[in-house]
């Protein structure tokens, strides 16, 4: 069981254990470490000193975890192959694993072991931490908090070993016979709910000022009113970006990372909708306790007046594109965020009510202070195909990939230094 799994108690009690973690220090933290990666990305890379850098695929860059190595490779490669990968391994029974010698199947479980070590270090090192320093001195990050509950004997919020950091995702058993063995303790959950999503919105956000000039340098003078050639921006910075933040809004409203929500109706209910955009009436669909919900509708017919729900799924695309909520919902026009208080239901792609995203804050911290560093420092363009014209790279490029979450295909760009 992890956070994002469980329901009813159990969700609370991982809630209450997490919650906490989520405050305002925290986000000063990951606005400093942001932009440390930063600085590190932009030393590591090479960068420095040149007009001009291409990048067949930014997604290169934002999907960089943390770096460490176990000799054979670096946790960054370790990440990328463990969320690329482990739908694939969910449906092979394990002795299978090692034995199958193609889809580079012993790379892929090295770097499950070498995640699984990696947990299991930062662990012990927090555990250290706990033990021998003083209330006062202890970090409240979340990795911190979930070990004090893993150490909290007898109390109720005390998290179990597998709610921490176990990691097994198996449909099939050793005999090749479906089974279900999941366990995602929340250290991994949190890894994936975070990463992926961040990364796919990063990388298309800058696709989409690679092609809009215009959006791109009213951002970029906004950047500089707020602050200037400032090496080292202060978090309250944060609060001031607000071009940048409905940039990355309207990203991810285009590409909702978190493409479908499962509901499930926890008593009989009936759902009162109104039919499509530009119809009159609503729709009325009766949904008994147990059946999992989806707020999406097929059409029977061109012209009947007949909808069957697809009792499914909550279609995250569909609410970001409805025409109800947003006009020419295919357009990336950022000024629709402009003026939108934070509170407002109409940003959605981070869910909304008890159950929304509890990265929501974190995952916009960062990419705020990621996307103003990289916005103040150098111009985005489009990095063309010969005779490619922007148009046509827009055509190839500013498309939706979907591997677990959803996002952008490769987006080539060139970055122009400003300095
Ligand atoms: C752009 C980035 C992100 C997007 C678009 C996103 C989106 C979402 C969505 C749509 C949900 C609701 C899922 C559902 O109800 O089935 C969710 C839940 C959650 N997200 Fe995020 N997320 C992002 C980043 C993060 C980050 C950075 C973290 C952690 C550091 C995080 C942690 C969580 C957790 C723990 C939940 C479960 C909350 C609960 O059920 O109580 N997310 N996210």
């Amino acid at each position: 069981m992890n956070l994002i799994a469980a329901d009813g108690e159990v969700w609370r009690k991982h809630r209450r254990v997490m919650g906490p973690a989520f405050n305002g220090k925290l986000y000063d933290l990951v606005w400093k470490e942001t932009l440390d990666t930063y600085r590190e990305m932009v030393s590591a890379e090479g960068w420095l000193g040149k007009s001009s850098v291409e990048i067949p695929a930014v997604q290169r860059l934002t999907f960089k975890p943390p770096r460490a190595s176990n000799g054979r490779f670096t946790i960054q490669e370790a990440l990328q192959i463990v969320t690329e990968r482990n739908l694939l391994l969910s449906v092979l029974p394990k002795w299978a694993r090692l034995r199958i010698p193609f889809f580079g199947m012993r790379r892929t479980m090295e770097a499950f072991d070498l995640m699984t070590e990696f947990m299991h270090s930062q662990v012990q090192e927090r555990k250290r931490e706990i033990h021998t320093k003083g209330e006062e001195d202890l970090e409240s990050d979340v990795f911190t908090m979930l070990v004090r509950a893993n150490e909290d004997e007898g109390s109720k919020l005390k998290l179990e070993d597998d709610e921490l950091v176990s990691y097994a995702l198996d449909f099939i058993d050793q005999k090749f016979k479906p089974h279900a063995d999941i366990k995602i303790g929340n250290v991994w959950s949190l890894l994936f709910a975070g990463h992926e999503t961040t990364a796919h919105t990063l990388a298309a956000t800058i696709g989409h000022l690679a092609v809009h000039e215009v959006i791109q340098a009213d951002v970029h003078k906004h950047i500089i009113d707020v602050i200037g050639d400032d090496p080292q921006p202060s978090p309250e910075s944060y609060s001031k970006l607000e071009k940048v933040l409905a940039v990355f809004y309207e990203a991810l409203r285009l590409y909702p990372a978190g493409h479908i929500l499962i509901r499930e109706a926890s008593e009989d209910t009936v759902l009162d909708i109104p039919k499509p955009h530009g119809q009159e009436g609503n729709i009325t669909i009766p949904v008994e306790k147990g059946v999992q919900v989806s707020l999406n509708f097929f059409r029977v017919g061109q012209s009947s007046n007949l909808y069957l729900p697809l009792k499914v799924i909550v279609d995250m695309v569909g609410v970001q594109y409805n025409p109800r909520y947003f006009d020419e919902p295919e357009k990336f026009k950022p000024s629709r965020w402009c003026g939108v208080p934070a509170e407002s239901e109409i940003f959605s792609a981070f869910s909304i009510g008890a159950r929304a995203c509890l990265g929501r804050k974190f995952a916009i911290v960062e990419s705020i202070c990621f996307l103003t560093m990289l916005l103040r420092d150098y111009k985005v363009e489009p990095l063309l195909l010969p005779n490619e014209t922007r148009d046509q790279w827009a055509k190839r490029v500013l498309d939706a990939k979907l591997v677990i979450t959803l996002g952008i295909k490769d987006v080539p760009v060139r970055l122009v230094s400003r300095k």
